[in-house]
């Protein structure tokens, strides 16, 4: 056929594979260029970070402490959310800080202000791998907890929250150190309605197959663990069931429903609420609970304690108390329900009352009006970087 066809067609063949292969060549090289360009601004991002930690900084006061009360203390996931709070607060107190993390979803940014400063330490570490170093303290905190991170990789979820316990308990063990365990409330799974509020007592109702189980069944394996070791080898644990936390420092991609409303309402998008917006939860401020921790491993109290505020909302109700708050007009898009979504959580914290004189003292209105100015903050930076690369 191709013999059969005169010049001219010939001619306009070629021209067209020409311009075909043509512009799958620009295609592939603007990739290629897009490609090089990003590796080449993401290695002088590390550069500039390293040489910004050569710069002398100037760091909030910490305080002085004698070496007979001043601490090592080792903070897995410590760039991560609440991890971040926790060494903001630890380092203030004037101890030294070690922070183990794996950048999956902590930040170097969000520890970055204490870079350099002589009682700080930050290693990239997974804590799947043992780590070996001299310790009194462990706030054992790593792993993805919004339910889209931990639902990425469901295996490394499991192995953070099992392999990665064991390794912390083993340092526990090998050192001598106090270690707190982050539980959570998922360990209650979707609870029965007869165990509402749900207290420390109630031994949960959880799929070990479903999709959230990867995380409820690792760190009910992880309080296992704990136990264990407490156990058998004397070592000094504490185990916080933490319950929903908001704040600052939360990813922008979350996928939580604090993080998302928020930022559906700042961009005047629709509010997604899952299902019929019926199921319940209670949010807790990050500084309540960074407290609450802190009171806990300080504590001489062994068993589990449930950290949360109980003040109830439905999905809906929440959503319809952000868009009042941002004062935006929003539509509320009721999308399909999450797969063993738990429907009612509270947690009761008589427990935390009794055995630490602890309750939650941040206010829905004040935590949000702190978190909101976040996450625009962040916003307006994003936007910053979008127009500046474009000026490129
Ligand atoms: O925030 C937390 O601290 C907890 O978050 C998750 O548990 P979950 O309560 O399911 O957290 P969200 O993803 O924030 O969901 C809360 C509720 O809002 C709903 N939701 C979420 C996001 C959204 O855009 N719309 C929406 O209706 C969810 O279906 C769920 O019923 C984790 O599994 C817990 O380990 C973690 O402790």
């Amino acid at each position: 056929v191709y013999k059969s066809i005169s010049t001219d067609e010939h001619n306009s063949i070629n021209l067209i594979y020409h311009d075909e292969f043509a512009e799958k060549m620009i295609d592939s090289n603007t990739d290629e260029e897009l490609k090089l360009a990003q590796d080449k601004i993401k290695k002088l991002e590390e550069r500039l970070d390293d040489l910004e930690c050569r710069i002398p900084k100037k760091y909030e006061t910490v305080k002085f402490l004698n070496y007979q009360v001043r601490k090592r203390i080792l903070v897995t996931g410590g760039a991560g959310f609440v991890g971040s709070h926790l060494v903001d607060y630890l380092m203030k107190q004037g101890h030294e800080v070690v922070v183990a993390d794996n950048f999956f979803t902590g930040s170097k940014k969000n520890v970055r202000h204490w870079i350099g400063h002589p009682n700080f330490e930050l290693i990239q570490h997974d804590i799947v791998n043992p780590l070996y170093i001299e310790i009194d303290q462990i706030y054992h905190l790593a792993s993805p907890a919004s339910p889209i991170h931990y639902m990425y990789n469901p295996v490394k979820t499991i192995k953070t929250n099992t392999l990665g316990t064991i390794n912390m308990l083993g340092l526990a063990r090998r050192v001598g150190a106090k270690i707190l365990i982050a539980s959570t409330s998922e360990v209650y799974g979707d609870p029965d309605p007869s165990h509402h509020p749900q207290s420390e007592s109630y031994w949960g109702h959880v799929n070990p197959i479903g999709p959230r189980a990867c995380y409820d069944e690792g760190k009910r394996v992880a309080e296992t663990l704990s136990y264990a070791y407490a156990k058998q080898e004397k070592v000094d644990v504490r185990v916080a069931r933490i319950f929903n936390t908001y704040g600052p420092r939360m990813h922008m991609n979350d996928g939580r429903v604090v993080g998302n409303f928020i930022l559906q309402a700042l961009k005047k998008e629709a509010i997604t609420v899952y299902g019929d917006g019926k199921h319940t939860r209670s949010f807790q401020y990050v500084s309540d609970l960074v407290d609450g921790m802190v009171m806990l491993m300080d504590s001489n109290y062994t068993q589990p304690v449930n950290l949360g505020n109980p003040q109830e909302h439905t999905i809906q109700e929440f959503a319809e108390i952000i868009k009042e708050f941002l004062n935006v007009k929003s539509e509320i898009q009721h999308l399909n329900g999450v797969e063993d979504d738990p429907q009612r959580r509270k947690p009761d914290i008589s427990r935390a009352k009794k055995v630490l004189d602890w309750e939650p003292k941040v206010s829905l209105k004040k935590g949000l009006q702190l978190t909101i100015d976040y996450f625009r903050t962040e916003l307006e930076t994003q936007q910053l970087d979008v127009e500046h690369l474009d000026a490129l």
